[in-house]
Parts: structure tokens; C-alpha cells; sequence
């Protein structure tokens, strides 16, 4: 009796929209869903104006249109195989993504990478919200302030809301972008000569490159917090349909996002760059179709940032519980961690200035070089050293396995992040051996490869005694 009545409340509760997990290991009963939700999420959440705007930079930095399009698509399949890599781990671990490094790093020891998760996320959010709110003031004829607090009291209210409503949002989002896009598409192409543009035709191999650079980051941003939106399916789902449903829905996504912010840059010429969105709202002709433009980007925002703001919830919840042996949250403490990222965001926005954002935009790029390491030392370790086989409980429990610091992991982090430096091209910081690339940026290729070559070669120095095969929490009913 009292199993069937667990069991039922069990169901009932993950019926419920409100999710009332965090950090903590999704048990079998509440396992739902089906991989297409993966592909609909990342779909929709990439059809947005940000990455618009940062396809588009690869024209106006320099590049013709043919190959700024390959160069995108290529930077895209490559990010986009080490993202659909962590998505994976989601439904066979049941855990979100910053969690699965106290494996590498020790318990206390993911809390580095971990505070530097929550930076970025939060600064994502806040150019996020800079251009969603400015959206919003001009949709509902408020100011760009108030425009801002309520976009971030919607964002609050979905990321509360947690898992099922972020996935509903992935598909209405998919089909309000296509509608936008194709919208957006046909109105280009119908005015433009478009053999025209074909023929802007040019290969460089630095220009190339950057436009590589480009669509890899922006996908390799989003590793941290992949398998957060994947941790709900079945543990037993086909690996192959969620790798490509993660992977071709955030290709596909990106891919059209930034062929048109290309095309619209090569038409547009200079009356593009720094007019961004009132370009793309100018498109269309007529007030109301302005106004709908207008409601396009703002929704189009809606889904990152709550997934950046869901993430830094969920990293902050990692740092916290590391210390107080703590596997679950409190209703009461999810909402006060929701609110307190969102509104670090706010702020953020609220007080940037226009040039403010774009030194800003450079400091999140330059943090990539401190997650392009913690990615290949996690795939590396779960995939060829801990042959996918994770101690659960031990995650939870400094006293356990993985240790409070693990000094292998860190070390060769901190030496990953070491080697990209004298590669790293960015305003904020130039490497001093980038002249052999031509200027270009390719630190984050060396600082992939390299970490995990010498993750995998050194690995014998790590003190840890790994499990045979995956162990779960007692209580749970795997
Ligand atoms: N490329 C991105 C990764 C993560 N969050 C974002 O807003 N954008």
C-alpha cells in the first residue's frame, strides 16, 4: 500500500509542471520523454537575433559570403559533435552537467570551473536581456528599463517552473522561429539579387578560420549545461537518437540564424553593423509587421536565457552543496538561487552602455578558454577512462571516491588553460604566438586536443579508484 501510494504521488509528481529536483539523481519513475524534445529545444532556441548578429560579424570582420557560410557550418558540426557528447550523459547518469565534474576534479575541486560557469552564464544573460528588453519596450511602448525587469520576471518565472516547462518553450519556439525566419528569408531574398551575393566568392584562410571560430564557440558554449535539458529522458533511450537530435537541431538552428545574418550583412553593407536589430526590424515594411518582428526577437530570446539562467541555478546549487553535503533544494532556496542569478543579469544590463557590452562580449569569449579544457578532460575521463561507469553517491560525498580536490584533474585544467593562452586572439587579450596562424584564433582547437591527449597520456598519475560500472543512490528505484 504504501509503495503504491509513493509511487502514485511519484507519478503525480512528475506530471507536475513545477519541478521540484535539482542537482540530485532523476530515479527511473520519473524518467519521460522523447529525444525529439532535444532537437526542438536547441532548434528553436538558435533561431534568435544574437546569433544573427554573430554569423553576420563574419562578413563585416572581412569575409565574402560563400565561404563565411561553409566556415560556419564547419565551426558548427565540430562544437556541435562535443556538445551532443555531454548530451549524452544526461539520460545514462540522470544528473546535470557541472555535477559530473567532481568525478575529475574532486568535490570541492569542480567548484573552479563551477564559479566560472555561473560569470559567464550570467553575462550572457544580461546582453541577452539588454536586447530582448529594448524588444519589449518598443512591443509594449514602455521604457527600455522597464522593458528589461520584465523580461528578466518572465525569465525568473520559467526557470522556476524548471525541466517541462523549458522544453514546452523549445517547441513553441521552433515553430514561432521557422515562421520568423521564413518570413525573414523571403523578404531578403525577394528584394535581392541573390546570385549576386553568390558570387562575393573569395577564400582566405584567415577569414575562414575566424568564421570556424565563430560557430564552434558559440556551440562549445553551451556544453556546461547540456545534459541539465537531457537528464529527464530514459536511461536506456537509443544514444545514437539523442547525439543526433541535440546534434542536428542545434546545427540546423544555428546554421540558418547565421546564413542570414551573412546574407542580410553582405546586402546591407555598413548600414548592418550597430543597427543590428532596428535593420532586421525594418524589414518589415509595415508598423504591424514591425511590431511582430519586434515580438519575434523578444520570444527568440526567451529560451537561452532561461536556459543560462536554469544553468548558473544549477551550478550555483553545485558550489553550495559541495560544502554541506546536500543532494536536494528547497522550494523556498530554488527560487531565492533563480532570482539571485536573474537579477545579477538585470543589473548587469540595466547599467551597461552600449560599448560597455561589447568589451563584454569579448570577456565571455575569452572565459571559452577555460571551458574548452573542462570539456575534453570530462569526455575524455567518461568516455575512454571511466568507460562511461560513474560512482553516483560518491558525487554527492567528499568523503568518498572522488575526493575532496582531485590534484590530477585540476593540474591538467589549469595546464589546458595554460597552453591557449600565446593562442588566444581577442581584444581583451592577444597571445604572443598567434602570428603563426595568420592573427587567427585557434586556441580553442589546441586547448581541446591538447588537454585531452595529455589527460589520457598522463593518466595513470591520477590517484583515483574507479568503479566497474555505473553505481546509483541506494533509494532510488533504477
Ligand atoms: N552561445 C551561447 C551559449 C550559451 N548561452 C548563450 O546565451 N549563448
Amino acid at each position: 500500500m504504501s509503495s503504491l501510494s509513493s509511487t502514485e504521488e511519484q507519478s503525480k509528481g512528475s506530471a507536475r509542471l513545477t519541478e521540484s529536483r535539482s542537482i540530485d539523481y532523476i530515479p527511473d519513475g520519473e524518467r519521460h520523454g522523447h529525444p525529439f524534445s532535444q532537437f526542438t529545444l536547441w532548434f528553436g532556441g538558435n533561431l534568435q537575433i544574437t546569433a544573427i548578429v554573430t554569423g553576420a560579424l563574419a562578413v563585416v570582420l572581412g569575409g565574402d559570403v560563400v565561404w563565411s557560410l561553409i566556415g560556419l557550418l564547419v565551426g558548427q558540426i565540430i562544437g556541435a559533435v562535443v556538445m551532443s557528447f555531454h548530451a549524452l550523459q544526461g539520460p545514462r547518469l540522470g544528473l546535470p552537467q557541472m555535477i559530473i565534474t567532481r568525478a575529475q576534479f574532486g568535490v570541492y575541486g569542480a567548484v573552479i570551473p563551477l564559479v566560472l560557469v555561473c560569470i559567464m552564464y550570467i553575462g550572457f544573460s544580461a546582453s541577452g536581456t539588454v536586447l530582448a528588453g529594448q524588444a519589449m519596450a518598443r512591443l509594449l511602448s514602455i521604457s527600455d528599463v522597464s522593458g528589461m525587469i520584465l523580461f528578466s520576471a518572465i525569465i525568473v518565472v520559467i526557470a522556476v517552473l524548471g525541466y517541462r516547462v523549458i522544453h514546452k518553450l523549445g517547441k513553441v519556439a521552433s515553430i514561432v522561429g521557422v515562421l520568423a525566419f521564413a518570413w525573414l528569408f523571403a523578404s531578403l531574398l525577394l528584394n535581392t539579387d541573390l546570385s549576386s551575393i553568390m558570387q562575393n566568392n573569395h577564400f582566405s584562410l584567415p577569414m575562414f578560420l575566424l568564421a570556424v571560430s565563430l560557430s564552434s564557440s558559440w556551440q562549445i558554449a553551451f556544453c556546461p549545461y547540456v545534459s541539465d535539458y537531457s537528464r529527464y529522458l530514459p536511461r536506456g533511450v537509443s544514444g545514437p537518437k539523442v547525439f543526433f537530435s541535440v546534434f542536428s537541431g542545434t546545427v540546423l538552428g544555428t546554421q540558418a540564424s547565421m546564413s542570414l545574418g551573412v546574407i542580410t550583412a553582405a546586402i546591407a553593407g555598413s548600414a548592418f553593423s550597430g543597427h543590428e536589430v532596428s535593420y532586421i526590424v525594418g524589414l518589415g515594411k509595415t508598423e504591424t509587421m514591425a511590431m511582430v518582428i519586434y515580438f519575434a526577437i523578444c520570444f527568440g530570446k526567451i529560451t537561452f536565457t532561461t536556459l543560462n539562467a536554469y544553468g548558473s541555478f544549477m551550478s550555483l546549487t553545485t558550489i553550495v552543496s559541495g560544502f554541506r553535503k546536500q543532494v536536494t533544494l528547497s522550494q523556498k532556496n530554488r527560487v531565492l538561487f533563480v532570482v539571485l542569478m536573474v537579477a545579477a543579469s538585470c543589473v548587469i544590463a540595466l547599467l551597461s552602455e552600449p560599448a560597455f557590452l561589447k568589451h563584454f562580449t569579448h570577456f565571455l569569449l575569452f572565459l571559452l578558454a577555460f571551458f574548452v579544457p573542462w570539456s575534453a578532460i570530462g569526455l575524455t575521463d567518461y568516455y575512454l577512462i571511466s568507460s562511461r561507469a560513474v560512482d553516483i553517491p560518491a558525487l554527492f560525498d567528499a568523503d568518498k571516491r572522488y575526493g575532496r580536490w582531485n590534484l590530477f584533474g585540476i593540474g591538467v585544467y589549469v595546464f589546458g588553460v595554460l597552453i591557449q593562452l600565446p593562442f588566444i586572439e581577442n581584444p581583451l587579450f592577444h597571445g604572443s604566438l598567434t602570428w603563426i596562424f595568420d592573427g587567427n584564433d585557434v586556441s580553442w582547437i589546441i586547448g581541446w586536443f591538447g588537454t585531452a591527449i595529455l589527460y589520457y597520456a598522463l593518466h595513470r598519475l591520477d590517484k583515483r579508484v574507479l568503479p566497474k560500472t555505473t553505481l546509483y543512490p541506494e533509494h532510488s528505484d533504477q
